[in-house]
């Protein structure tokens, strides 16, 4: 794991996105699509804003979320939601979405019709994770209901309840994520830079963060 740390958060967040945009570049002089997975929850957003306007040929890119909360795009706790108002937007516009929630039924029930766009469209070539103080990334929670399964499994997606999320979730697994070319982490905030930090010496099983950080970039900064 690599630890960068940065002077501030806007400073972060530009410069993240400018090195993501960079390695979506690179994939695309080899591969003819490239595959980018980003979290959602209240850290991405304004990376999100620069990420967009970024000059590549996006129309060759495939975007979808490391994780979701089992919501209807209406609900302000909708991960498609964010990416949709502030990733899929501007020069991304042109990207194509593989979403990680269907309509009508439960993470369960419509978890075969959301895995087949995305299992077609692995090993994702970028991989943007974020991670929660409890310690838990995408949504891969200690105390879940799936989590042995996520953390060993070789399924591409886990449906996942757990005590610490406020609705079912469902989630990319550990495999998936350890197979993205490259991987980052984005955290604020010293709570979370302490966990991080906790988590190198813990089981994945008591920190599911631990399972995904070797050969990644963790993006840090206080404030
Ligand atoms: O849907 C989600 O909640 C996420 O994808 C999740 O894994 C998130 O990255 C962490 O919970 C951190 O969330 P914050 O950025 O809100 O602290």
């Amino acid at each position: 794991m690599e630890l960068i740390e940065y002077a501030d958060v806007d400073m972060l967040m530009i410069q993240l996105a400018n090195k993501i945009a960079g390695q979506l570049r690179e994939s695309l002089q080899s591969e003819d699509f490239a595959t980018l997975a980003v979290p959602g929850g209240t850290t991405p957003g304004p990376m999100f804003d620069s990420l967009c306007a970024a000059e590549l040929d996006w129309s060759r890119v495939k975007v979808m979320l490391t994780d979701e909360r089992w919501v209807p795009e209406t609900s302000d706790r909708s991960n498609t939601r964010l990416i949709k108002e502030r990733l899929l937007t501007d020069r991304a516009a042109a990207a194509t979405h593989l979403p990680l929630f269907a309509e009508g039924g439960t993470a369960e029930e419509k978890l075969p019709e959301v895995a087949g766009p995305i299992e077609a469209n692995l090993p994702l070539s970028v991989c943007l994770l974020g991670m929660g103080a409890d310690m838990h990334t995408a949504s891969i929670f200690p105390g879940a209901d799936r989590l042995n399964d996520a953390l060993t499994g070789t399924d591409t997606l886990y449906p996942m309840r757990a005590p610490g999320a406020p609705e079912p979730r469902i989630t990319l697994s550990a495999h998936v994520l350890n197979n993205a070319m490259r991987r980052h982490i984005l955290i604020i905030g010293q709570e979370k830079r302490e966990a991080l930090e906790k988590a190198r010496h813990l089981s994945p099983q008591e920190a599911p963060v631990a399972s995904i950080l070797q050969g990644t970039t963790v993006h840090w900064a206080d404030k």
